[in-house]
């Protein structure tokens, strides 16, 4: 039987009367799944990314985090979910007076697991830091910032990693290298990512399946299922089959 990381039923936010978040979104997330939310601003998608990471709750229906109810009455699945997630923002949000090593290692430090400590080294050579370990974030790039983030995100062995935007700010060429980087963390880390974009192309080549949202409040528009073989790279966004999906979804968001 399939396992679930994430199911909602019914789930909806509303922040006050006239702001409505996201509305009756139902939804099954599998196991080791790389599902991505694509939608205009404002329908909701880190209000629903916060929900699932326990940082925001929904204010009705019903959300499962690993086979448990997050916002339910027994707390501790909160509490149990909170270490098993790594979260990846937009903006890399690292403490500047720390080194690499130091802000990779800031979440074991916060949930007092100092023995995972090899693990440092280990992240910092899969996003290929390796050699920067103890250089400072003011002496990276927005790409090496946003990879020791990644990295930081990882060093629970997180079941759940939940992104926002992560490479919304960086250049295109970069932004291409840290798909490619992103893919081969999540097959290395059998981890279901749920990842949140405004780039068709980043969905289309990443994505198990696509939920595309309607905004104000967000709905689940049309959810799409991509079985090609990994690794795809840029071979596979020039395919035909692409082509169509990645027109279909701009239909989608201007419908
Ligand atoms: N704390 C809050 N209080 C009130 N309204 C909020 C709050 N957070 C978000 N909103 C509103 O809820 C709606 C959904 O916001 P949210 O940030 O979840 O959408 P989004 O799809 O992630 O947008 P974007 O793509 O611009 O980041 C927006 O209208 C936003 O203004």
């Amino acid at each position: 039987m399939e396992k679930f990381a994430i199911e909602t039923v019914r789930l909806s936010k509303r922040y006050n009367e006239s702001v409505l978040a996201y509305e009756d979104l139902s939804m099954q997330i599998n196991e080791g799944e790389f599902c991505v939310f694509v939608g205009k601003s404002g329908c909701g998608k880190t209000s629903l990314l916060r929900a699932f990471a326990g940082l925001n709750p929904p204010t009705s229906g019903e959300l499962k985090v690993d086979g448990r109810s997050l916002y339910g009455e027994k707390k501790e699945a909160l509490v149990r979910v909170a270490g098993r997630v790594g979260f990846v923002f937009q903006e890399p949000n690292l403490l500047p007076w720390r080194t690499v090593a130091q802000n990779i290692r800031l979440p074991l430090e916060a949930t007092g697991t100092l023995k995972e400590e090899s693990r440092v080294a280990e992240l910092a050579a899969l996003v290929g830091l390796e050699e920067f370990l103890d250089a400072f974030p003011s002496e990276l790039s927005g790409g090496m910032r946003q990879r020791v983030s990644l990295a930081r995100s990882l060093i629970c062995e997180p079941r759940l990693i939940l992104m926002d935007e992560p490479f919304g700010a960086l250049d295109a060429i970069t932004r291409e290298n840290m798909n490619e980087l992103l893919e081969k963390v999540w097959q290395a880390s059998s981890a279901t990512v749920v990842l949140v974009t405004h780039s068709i192309s980043e969905a289309v080549l990443l994505a198990d399946r696509i939920i595309v949202m309607t905004p104000h409040p967000g709905r689940i528009k049309t959810t799409y299922r991509i079985d090609e073989p990994r690794p795809r790279g840029a071979a596979w966004l020039a395919k035909s089959e692409a082509v169509a999906l990645s027109s279909q979804i701009k239909l989608d968001l201007e419908g």
